[in-house]
């Protein structure tokens, strides 16, 4: 399984494939090339200081006579953490904060109206430890913690919509502990929260030994740049749950993630970019990258010697469009901000192309599937009767003899 060393399929498929055949995989891999952005001159250096990789394109879509083209640029953020896990949590947050408002700077500076983070971006993915402290201090009220104050000073500030996913402690009721994506007006108002409504149980991911599914359903956030929507991370794997962020209107779909390559890498550039097909809407993927190490020894239960790294998260960040085309990976092993300008007219144009919500059945399915979830459901499955007798093959007539 690959670590860092190996930059991204993108660079991997240009340094070795001849460009006729690179155009013609990209045609199939990636749909309708996305248009370069010219970026300021300004926030391509400040990136190369700040040392991180900052790429920009842009879908386009048919002009239309009665709608103005609707023109919105998303900025997704990828990156490793900073401090070793050991050190003081409130550090660690700072480092995080320090980090993320440098990199947002030059989002604004290359025009993002809507900016994501990864999620639970104020810390290590700690979760693999099943351990509670110093973890759960990480955790911060969605209304009114640092974090939130803080994304809501860089909202303001740059006239930017924060998607901000953090690890949420709910004081209102008992102090429990969600996970959760603060939505911030670029007016420096907090929209809402929404939470992650499936919890994984595969791998290190041990995450149900913190917080519950969520309880908020699914969520769609009106901003003056678009109706937008988030579904954290494992929520990628269960098409229901874009399903429904669409069905309330979604224009855009977040998808802030922390996966591993050994886990998911396959998965993930198709998982984003389908519900995008399938939903008319675009969809922005993000992952975290590195590896974490964690002070104490922990196992996955799977007979292997106990270990303190997750695995490698693998970045690859990317934003996927309704018409199938998306922008190439941001890579598996540099912080990174990916710009990308939308026009969401493309939403409507291919939901009258491919009609999927006028051809949708949704009524046929939520009658089954409201059957199906009962307990003394029998599933439909048509079986062959046993005792009946074999048809007889035509022409033959009479009982078929070999
Ligand atoms: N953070 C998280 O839910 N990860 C689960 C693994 C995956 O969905 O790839």
């Amino acid at each position: 399984m690959a670590g860092s060393e190996w930059a991204s399929l993108e660079q991997c498929l240009e340094k070795h494939l001849p460009l006729g055949d690179l155009q013609e995989v990209k045609r199939v891999l990636y749909g309708k090339e996305t248009r370069k952005l010219d970026l300021p001159r300004r926030a391509l250096e400040a990136a190369l200081e700040g040392d991180f990789e900052l790429q920009g394109y842009a879908f386009e879509a048919a002009k239309e006579q009665q709608r103005r083209p609707r023109i919105v640029r998303v900025g997704l953020i990828q990156n490793k953490i900073l401090l070793p896990t050991s050190a003081p949590v409130a550090e660690q947050v700072s480092a995080l904060h320090r980090r993320i408002e440098a990199m947002a700077e030059v989002a604004a500076t290359c025009g993002v109206n809507i900016i994501c983070f990864q999620e639970a971006w104020t810390m290590p993915f700690a979760f693999c430890t099943r351990e509670k402290l110093p973890w759960t201090e990480f955790a911060e009220s969605a209304e009114d913690g640092l974090t939130t104050r803080f994304c809501q000073k860089l909202a303001k500030k740059h006239n930017m919509v924060v998607v901000s996913p953090i690890l949420e402690r709910d004081r209102e009721h008992g102090g429990v502990l969600w996970n959760t994506a603060v939505v911030i007006s670029n007016s420096g108002a907090v929209l809402g929260k929404s939470r992650k409504n499936h919890i994984p149980r595969v791998g290190d991911f041990n995450e149900s030994t913190y917080y519950m599914e969520g309880n908020l359903g699914h969520p769609v956030f009106q901003t003056q740049f678009g109706r937008i929507a988030v579904n954290i991370c494992y929520g990628r794997h269960h098409p229901l749950n874009w399903l429904m962020y669409s069905v309330n209107g979604a224009e855009i779909i977040f998808n802030p993630s922390a996966t591993i390559g050994e886990l998911s890498e396959s998965l993930w550039p198709i998982e984003a970019r389908n519900a995008a097909i399938a939903n008319h809407c675009f969809t922005c993927a993000i992952n975290r990258v590195g590896q974490e190490l964690f002070p104490n020894e922990f196992t996955s239960g799977d007979g292997k010697k106990a270990h303190r790294d997750f695995g490698y998260f693998y970045g690859s960040s990317y934003v996927a469009a309704p018409d199938g085309s998306r922008t190439p990976g941001l890579s598996r092993n540099q912080d990174g901000l990916l710009v990308a300008e939308l026009d969401l007219n493309l939403c409507q144009q291919m939901s009258d192309i491919w009609s999927f919500k006028m051809t949708g059945r949704y009524e046929m399915y939520a009658q089954e599937l409201a059957e199906a979830v009962r307990p003394n459901y029998t599933p439909t499955v048509v079986r062959e009767d046993p005792t009946s007798k074999p048809a007889c093959p035509s022409g033959l007539g009479g009982e078929h003899r070999p």
